[in-house]
This record gives C-alpha cells, structure tokens and sequence, in this order.
C-alpha cells in the first residue's frame, strides 16, 4: 500500500471509472464511493467469493462494506482516509471483478 489516499480528480475519474461503470459498479447518489450488487448461484458461491475478497481486502488494508443474504452480496467502496472515491477502491474494485468471473 503506497502513500496516502487522494479523492480522485474529475480527470481521474473519467479515466478510471468508465470500464467499471461497464460492468455494473455505479457511483452512489449522496456519498462519494461506488456500489454494486451481485447474485451468485447459491450461498457457498456467495460466501466463498466473499472469503476471497476479505482476504485480499486485508492484504491491501482496505475494506468493503457489504451486506449478503443467501445468494446475494451488495458492496460499496469508498475511503474513509481521504473521505471519498480514491484509487484503493478502483484496485479493490477490479480484483472484484476478477473474483466474480472465476467463480461464475
Ligand atoms: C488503520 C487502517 O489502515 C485504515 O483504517 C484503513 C483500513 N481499511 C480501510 N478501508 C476503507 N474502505 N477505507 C479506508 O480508509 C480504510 N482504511
């Protein structure tokens, strides 16, 4: 983990946020950060990509909040340390993504 978090800049933004807004990760009306709901099979898939992505959240010290029922895991990301969307949430965001494709 390098340096401190910034809030992305509008041009950061525009760079970044485009290929996530693609695969379904919207920001969020009212709050800095961005969110995403997914479905998986049954709760052993929802679990087990969650149990990933805490792993990987821990490494790179950076958190989701989530919210699961059965099948179903709702997850928003933003800073606390900079109080908004920074670059930890759209690395955090991608290996996301990563998790949910290998196991779908
Ligand atoms: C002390 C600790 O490193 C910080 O509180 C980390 C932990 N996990 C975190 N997770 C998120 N989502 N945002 C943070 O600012 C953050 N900060």
């Amino acid at each position: 983990m390098a340096g401190k978090p910034h809030r992305l800049s509008p041009e950061e933004r525009d760079q970044l946020l485009p290929n996530l807004r693609a695969v379904g990760w919207n920001e969020i009306d009212g709050r800095d950060g961005i969110y995403k709901e997914f479905d998986f099979k049954d709760f052993n898939r929802a679990f087990g990509f969650m149990t990933r992505v805490a792993l990987q959240a821990e490494k790179l010290d950076h958190h989701p909040e989530w919210f699961n029922v059965y099948n179903k895991v709702h997850i928003t990301l933003s800073t606390h340390d900079c109080g908004g969307l920074s670059e930890r949430d759209i690395n955090l965001a991608s290996f996301i993504e990563q998790v949910a494709a290998s196991l779908s």
